[in-house]
């Protein structure tokens, strides 16, 4: 038996995510929560015929305890996205109380949880699940993702455009390192699975980066006021859960790019730190997953001059998002 929740199930991104995850045959049963809605969206998603059995709680009568009771793969969409002008740091301010109130809660009622948060700003929300859990006792780094697929899946899409063929987009891989913000997105284009063609010009090169960096401020620009990627987001959330349940049912060689905490893999974190020139507590990199959720984190290896130059533009940005997150929960009476 798996059961999947999502928190924040009722909001732009929860509805179509509970929709995916309804559909996909590795969960039994799916558990949404929301301050607001989510009877509706289970009744909703309860008539599909799928075997998933659909429930929605809300905050009375201790929901998220009910919600959260045997979960064993929690995603976090809660929150609120931006709007035009606005970073995803500006965000901190809202969201870092609802995913540490929800932390809260997973760690008293799921502790073994994976859990996945895609509230922003991921390079931070991310540190502050993993400090409320070190707080009561119950932290795994190897259980913690933040979801960065979405840049993932928007550097196939770009770089398929740029080979000029779409139908490639499911095949082509990019690895995404680093964060899950601006100049801390560091598409590694020299190790995509397709190659860019020969003589690529460098203004090119700079605006595919750009575009990859930045693919977020381009929907936000497009929705005019009425908020993020929802759906692309749902797509990508849905498909980094699904590796995760895969590899939990022992399907061996499960890779993908996600920011986790470097303490799940000592030896990886090593490597890691000689690559970035210091060292930060939290990175995205290639992940090999397992039954137990992080198995081993990949260092960058082999990446060009271009690649260098974006890193060193993202490292210090992550490191300052990395202690933004810490330092709330530090200050925080749980
Ligand atoms: N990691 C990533 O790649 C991406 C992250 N995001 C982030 O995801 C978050 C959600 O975005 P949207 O779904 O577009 O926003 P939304 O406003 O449409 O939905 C958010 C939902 O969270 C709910 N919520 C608020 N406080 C809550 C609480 N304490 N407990 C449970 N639910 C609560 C709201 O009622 C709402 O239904 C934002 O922070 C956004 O920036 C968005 C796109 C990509
Ligand atoms: O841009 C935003 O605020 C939402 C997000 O994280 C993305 O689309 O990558």
């Amino acid at each position: 038996m798996v059961k999947a929740v999502v928190l924040g199930a009722a909001g732009g991104i929860g509805q179509p995510l509970a929709l995916l995850l309804k559909t996909n045959p590795l969960i039994d049963e799916l558990g949404l929560y929301d301050i607001v809605n989510t009877p509706g969206v289970a009744a909703d998603l309860s008539h599909i015929a799928t075997p998933a059995k659909v429930e929605g709680f809300l905050p009375p009568n201790d929901g998220l305890k009910q919600v959260l009771t045997n979960a064993d793969i929690v995603v976090i969409p809660a929150g609120v996205p931006r709007k035009p002008g606005m970073t995803r740091d500006d965000l901190f301010k809202i969201n870092a109380g609802i995913v540490r109130d929800l932390a809260t809660g997973i760690a008293q009622t799921a502790p073994k949880a994976f859990v996945l948060v895609i509230s922003n700003p991921v390079n931070s929300t991310v540190p502050i699940v993993a400090e409320v859990f070190k707080k009561h006792g119950v932290f795994d780094p190897k259980r913690l993702f933040g979801v960065t697929t979405l840049d993932v899946v928007r550097a196939s899409t770009f770089v398929s455009e740029v080979l000029g063929d779409l139908s490639l987009s499911k095949s082509v891989t990019v690895p995404v390192v680093g964060g899950h913000s601006g100049v801390t997105i560091v598409p590694l284009l020299s190790q995509s699975s397709h190659p860019l063609p020969s003589g690529f010009a460098q203004d090119k090169y700079d605006a595919l980066i750009k575009r990859i960096q930045f693919g977020g401020d381009e929907v936000v620009k497009a929705k005019d006021g009425a908020g993020s990627a929802t759906l692309s987001m749902a797509y990508a959330g849905a498909e980094f859960a699904s590796k995760v349940l895969r590899a939990v049912k022992g399907e061996k060689g499960v890779k993908a790019p996600t920011y986790v905490s470097l303490a799940a893999d000592p030896k990886g974190a090593e490597a890691l730190k000689k690559e970035l020139g210091q060292e930060l507590e939290y990175f995205s990199s290639i992940v090999e997953l397992g039954p137990e959720g992080v198995v081993a984190i990949s260092p960058l290896g082999s990446i060009t001059e271009q690649e260098q130059t974006l890193i060193k533009a993202a490292v210090p940005e992550l490191s300052t998002n990395i202690q933004t997150g810490v330092s709330f929960i530090g200050s925080s009476k749980l």
